[in-house]
């Protein structure tokens, strides 16, 4: 088995590192990250300048000046000859959540999404860290690792995304695997204003929301009772339910 690894806390990120280290006794792994930090960069593409792709380590451990979803869009694109033969792509571990609405935004969650165009399964996983947390990065890992050996043991339908949240404790105390819905964040904190050296407005975007949608059956609920979150997504944005509705609005024929 052929497994792409990508992230977006960078290529020297501890999660990435030990994702690594759970998967190289099940796979031939190979790593694609990015140079730098690129938390939030969602699915965004570097169109406005040149990729410059480079070894780290070693020689399936390259480095990318571009966001989570250049690196694993350049790995089955053409960056290797021939076919990109990878049966599937791993990204994290993410240090942080990327519960609800985290989707939208994160680089990590991208970086699976982006691995749908090798119509195999793609899965993203993330360390919930709270503050005084033991970042239990192995815990994730191995958790990674469970989950590649269930999809080897248990194919899924096709170009299915696995959007995995873990508690951070110690492995031993976590209580099993639930199937979860994104739950839903409050609106962001404000944005924090600040000044710069010389005088002029900077601006922070503020903490994320806390958690308002978070009842049973959703990912936030299952980490917050030590359980690993498990939600499948989807990729259609289509709102099918709307589209008699929006025929009817569009023919002026509403109610
Ligand atoms: N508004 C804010 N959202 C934040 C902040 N820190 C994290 N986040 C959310 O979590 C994900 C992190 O996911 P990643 O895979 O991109 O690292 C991020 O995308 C946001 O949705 C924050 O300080 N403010």
């Amino acid at each position: 088995m052929k497994i792409l690894l990508s992230n977006d806390d960078g290529y020297r990120a501890e999660g990435l590192r030990a994702l690594g280290e759970a998967l190289a006794p099940l796979a031939d792994i190979t790593v694609v990250a990015p140079d730098r930090n690129r938390s939030g960069a969602s699915n965004s593409l570097t169109l406005d300048m040149p990729l410059r792709v480079l070894p780290f380590e070693a020689r399936k451990f390259l480095v990318v000046n571009g966001t989570p979803t250049d690196c694993v869009h350049l790995a089955v694109s053409g960056l290797f000859e021939g076919e990109s033969d990878f049966d599937m792509v791993v990204s994290g571990v993410n240090d942080g959540a990327n519960l609800g609405d985290d989707v939208i935004y994160s680089g990590t969650v991208a970086a699976a999404i982006e691995g749908r165009f090798l119509g195999l399964p793609a899965i993203a996983v993330s360390l919930v860290i709270q503050p005084n947390s033991g970042n239990h990065f192995a815990t994730a890992a191995r958790v990674a690792a469970e989950m590649v050996m269930r999809i080897q043991r248990s194919p899924l339908h096709q170009a299915t995304i696995l959007n995995v949240n873990v508690p951070d404790v110690p492995y031993d105390q976590l209580r099993g695997y639930q199937a979860t819905r994104l739950g839903f964040r409050h609106r962001s904190d404000p944005i924090v204003k600040m000044s710069d050296p010389r005088g002029r407005p900077v601006y922070w975007v503020g903490p994320a929301g806390g958690s308002q949608d978070s009842g049973p059956g959703t990912d936030f609920h299952a980490v917050a009772n030590n359980y690993v979150s498990v939600t499948p997504l989807q990729i259609d944005l289509t709102r099918h339910s709307m589209l008699e509705d929006m025929s009817n609005w569009l023919q002026g024929r509403a109610e």
